[in-house]
């Protein structure tokens, strides 16, 4: 079963904190999405194998640490996963951008997809899938079910905040992919929204209430 990490690192609980307000306008919501995004990069990648290099200081010859294994590919839902992936690029700037892009259908709250764009090299490459918001579920289980039918089979999943109800929905669908949040939040309203959560990401991000 995929395990579940909620990153609570302080920077990223007091950063969380503002974009969750709702006096929080568009550019300062965007500046914090994407500093976020980096701190979570940070942790999400705290794992990544090293393998030891010879270089030559200025002083001596020395063996030193750089990073092996897989590449990365980051693949932002669309539209609101875009908001972090430069935060994520500005510490792993070789990682390739995949998109695939989601709506969730107001009324049915399922997932109606209209984009996918990806990587060729897709079996070489370990993927992190990027969204703000896991509410149902729905989205992040059908961009993974994407990126699986296209030959994925490394697949990470990170956002800001989760419901429970999407976290169960994910695990249930893709047992094999972790599952990395900064908050875990109370539960989904009437309408699909997450509870406390901050609305809307994609508009608020982008301006477009
Ligand atoms: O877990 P779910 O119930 O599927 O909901 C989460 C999805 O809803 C939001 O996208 P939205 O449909 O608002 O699209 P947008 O990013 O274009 O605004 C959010 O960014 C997720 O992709
Ligand atoms: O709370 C929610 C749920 C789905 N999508 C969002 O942007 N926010
Ligand atoms: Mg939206």
């Amino acid at each position: 079963m995929g395990k579940v990490f909620v990153f609570d690192h302080p920077l990223i609980q007091h950063k969380l904190t503002y974009i969750r307000d709702k006096k929080t306008g568009t550019k300062e919501f965007r500046e914090l999405v994407d500093e976020v995004g980096s701190l979570m990069a940070f942790e999400i990648t705290r794992e990544l194998p090293l393998e030891e290099v010879e270089i030559e200081t200025p002083v001596q010859k020395a063996t030193s640490k750089v990073l092996a294994g897989k590449k990365l590919g980051l693949v932002p839902i669309l539209r609101a996963g875009i908001g972090m992936v430069d935060g994520m690029l500005k510490l792993i700037p070789a990682a390739k951008v995949g998109h695939i892009g989601l709506y969730r259908d107001p009324k049915t709250l399922q997932p109606v997809e209209y984009y996918v764009k990806l990587p060729s090299d897709i079996e070489e490459r370990d993927f992190i899938v990027v969204d703000p918001m896991l509410a149902t579920g729905g989205s992040a289980v059908a961009a993974i079910n994407s990126l699986k039918t296209r030959g994925a089979t490394s697949i990470r999943f990170m956002c800001l905040i989760a419901a429970p109800e999407g976290v169960d929905a994910l695990k249930e669908a893709h047992p094999d992919v972790d599952i990395y949040i900064a908050a875990l939040d109370e539960k989904l309203n009437e309408k699909g929204y997450i509870v406390p959560g901050l609305g809307d990401a994609g508009d608020r991000l982008f301006g477009t209430m």
